[in-house]
């Protein structure tokens, strides 16, 4: 594999993939980089359903390999959700700071020890011709009382990965990038290229 279009337009997701895949010796671009106009109705029940959606609407289109995550928090005082609505929990705008209010004001009666929540990302690489490879990673860990730290995105700021003091945000990207969901996964493809290329 000599290119790969990561189909995303969150800047963030863009960043981490960039750094995790550099030394993978492929040429990578996102949606930030392409023109695509179209919408991907992401209307799959499961992380892998809309990471396999987005995957395939855009290697259909580009007709070249195509790498996409689909990816959110499952809290578990609150059966799981924000789930595979994690980007537009607080409405449509995917804002951010809105989505973790709403998740701190239904957490508030909660008590710490049953605050335990995990990062779950799937992650789907659709080449033309080709069966669809999807893989899933983790990370586990509990959901804070305020907002800290200012590095990544989404709900990394109320994130506490599981043993640390610090919230996901207040972790460096080196740092994130070693523990998070989409490393996790990340290792997976990694594994399943190496099978490919051998
Ligand atoms: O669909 P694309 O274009 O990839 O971008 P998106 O932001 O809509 O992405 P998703 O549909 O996968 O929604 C994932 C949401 O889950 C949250 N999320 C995912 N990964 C995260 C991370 O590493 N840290 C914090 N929050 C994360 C964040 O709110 C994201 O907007
Ligand atoms: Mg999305």
């Amino acid at each position: 594999m000599k290119e790969l279009v990561i189909a995303t337009k969150n800047a963030g997701k863009v960043k981490e993939f960039k750094e995790m895949l550099k030394d993978f010796g492929i040429e990578v671009k996102s949606l930030l980089d392409l023109d695509f106009e179209g919408d991907i109705v992401e209307d799959g029940l499961t992380f892998e359903e809309n990471a396999t959606i987005k995957a395939e609407t855009i290697a259909e289109w580009k007709g070249i390999p195509v790498l996409a995550d689909d990816s959110g928090l499952e809290i578990d005082a609150l059966d799981g959700r924000p789930g595979v609505y994690s980007a537009r929990y607080a409405g449509e705008e995917k804002d951010d700071v809105k989505n973790m209010e709403k998740v701190l004001e239904e957490m508030q009666q909660v008590p710490d020890e049953q605050r335990t929540a995990r990062f779950v990302c799937s992650v789907a690489v659709a080449r033309p011709g080709h069966p669809t490879f999807v893989e899933r990673g983790t990370c586990e860990g509990s959901i804070g009382r305020e907002p800290r730290g200012t590095n990544g995105f989404g709900y990394d700021p109320i994130f506490y990965p599981e043993g640390a003091d610090r919230s996901m945000a207040e972790h460096d990207p080196s740092e994130k990038n070693a523990i998070s969901h989409r490393r996790n996964a990340i290792k997976k493809v990694e594994e399943w290229l190496k099978n490919q290329n051998s």
